[in-house]
């Protein structure tokens, strides 16, 4: 069965270098053919995205809560993540992402706020119930030139956190039985 993965990307600005870093990352962690992609470009969405109810962002919500892996990519803004990113995953029940594996990803200016895919989107991602296989993953800039070897290095990590999960998995899925 092939898995289902969502690209979210919370800048206000369409086809981003953030939406470049969240694919390419996708890219080096599954190989070819086991996944399909969804890419929500929120930038597409901001006429609605404070609207309510609305259907089109309900069910771009239900879209990324029923997938098995998501990444969520922002620009850093005043050393966090977007206004626009909180305004979608605001508009979710608690626990709305529960049984999702969630990647929070920031690029920035420099490094001033590498920590913030870590000390702020992850905290949000876990408080709606998915789960986050690791650090947060931060590009800055400067790095662009390097992209593909910096994100081959945080794909190779989230990859060896989610087999540590699996044998975990496996276990305590068998006490259960
Ligand atoms: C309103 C605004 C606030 C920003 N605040 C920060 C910041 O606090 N720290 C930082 O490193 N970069 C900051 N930046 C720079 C962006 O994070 C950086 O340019 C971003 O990685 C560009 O991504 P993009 O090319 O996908 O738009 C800010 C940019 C804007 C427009």
């Amino acid at each position: 069965m092939s898995l289902r993965v969502a690209v979210v990307v919370g800048n206000p600005r369409p086809l981003s270098r953030t939406r470049r870093v969240a694919e390419l990352l996708v890219e080096k962690l599954l190989s070819p053919g086991s996944y399909e992609l969804e890419v929500i470009d929120l930038a597409d969405h901001v006429d609605e995205i404070f609207a309510w109810p609305s259907d089109e962002l309900a069910g771009l919500n239900a879209s990324v809560a029923e997938s098995d892996l998501v990444v969520f990519a922002s620009p850093t803004y005043k050393a966090t993540y977007t206004g626009l990113l909180k305004a979608f995953l605001d508009r979710y029940p608690a626990n709305g992402l529960a049984g999702v594996t969630a990647i929070p990803v920031h690029t920035g200016a420099d490094f001033t706020h590498a920590l913030g895919p870590t000390f702020t989107l992850s905290p949000l991602l876990a408080e709606l119930g998915a789960a986050v296989p690791g650090r947060g993953f931060y590009l800055a800039l400067s790095q662009l030139e390097q992209l593909d070897e910096v994100v081959e290095a945080a794909a190779a990590e989230y990859a060896a956190n989610l087999a540590g999960l699996a044998k975990v998995s496996a276990a305590a899925s068998a006490a259960r039985v």
